[in-house]
């Protein structure tokens, strides 16, 4: 961390802490942090321990943040028992980190179906692979598999994955630093 950084003044804040969270992020592209729609997601798993991992910011709506992933995860079965969840924002370089806490809820299929079409065909590509949370197998067999997919994104570009489900989270706490 260098310096100088953005000030940040308590005074006129917007009403809604999303507001504020726009304003800020749009500091953050400005000031060139890496990846800045990039977020942990912290989840609690059926014997009440924690888990966490980096996911894609898809959305930003009045104090509600979306993210998408697959049904067949492992963060989906905690989701299941337990609905309430942790996002994370680290901008090391602006020194600035938001903190957001709430309850997930999972969106409709047409909301993430439009989701899946929205990502890239590399994404849309590795997303069919259908894989996720699952120990990797040998590289080889993932390029195979990959090959596949991109001959069948081709056939049908408008492919969906059945299981790929978009979820928004209603944040009742919201921390700026
Ligand atoms: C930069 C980055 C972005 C990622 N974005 C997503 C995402 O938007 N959705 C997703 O399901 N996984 C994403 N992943 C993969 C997750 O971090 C994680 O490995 C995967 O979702 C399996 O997590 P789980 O086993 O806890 O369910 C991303 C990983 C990285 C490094």
């Amino acid at each position: 961390m260098a310096g100088p950084f953005p000030e940040f003044h308590t005074k006129d804040l917007p009403v809604y802490p999303s507001d504020l969270f726009i304003e800020w992020i749009n500091i953050a592209i400005e000031e060139g942090v890496y990846e800045p729609h990039t977020m942990t997601l912290s989840t609690i798993d059926e014997s009440g321990a924690p888990d966490a991992r980096i996911l894609i910011l898809k959305n930003v709506t009045r104090n509600k943040w979306y993210f998408a992933t697959s049904a067949t995860s492992r963060k989906r079965e905690q989701l299941k028992s337990n609905r309430r969840v942790a996002l994370m924002f680290n901008w090391s370089t602006i020194d600035r980190q938001i903190r957001i806490r709430g309850v997930a809820s999972k969106m409709t299929a047409e909301a993430s179906s439009r989701d899946f079409l929205e990502r890239s065909s590399e994404a849309r590509e590795i997303a069919l692979l259908g894989n996720q949370s699952k120990e990797m197998i040998h590289r080889e067999d993932i390029d195979k598999e990959l090959l596949k997919t991109r001959v069948l994104l081709k056939q049908t570009p408008n492919i969906v994955r059945p299981t790929w489900t978009l979820y928004e989270v209603d944040a009742n706490e919201v921390e700026f630093w």
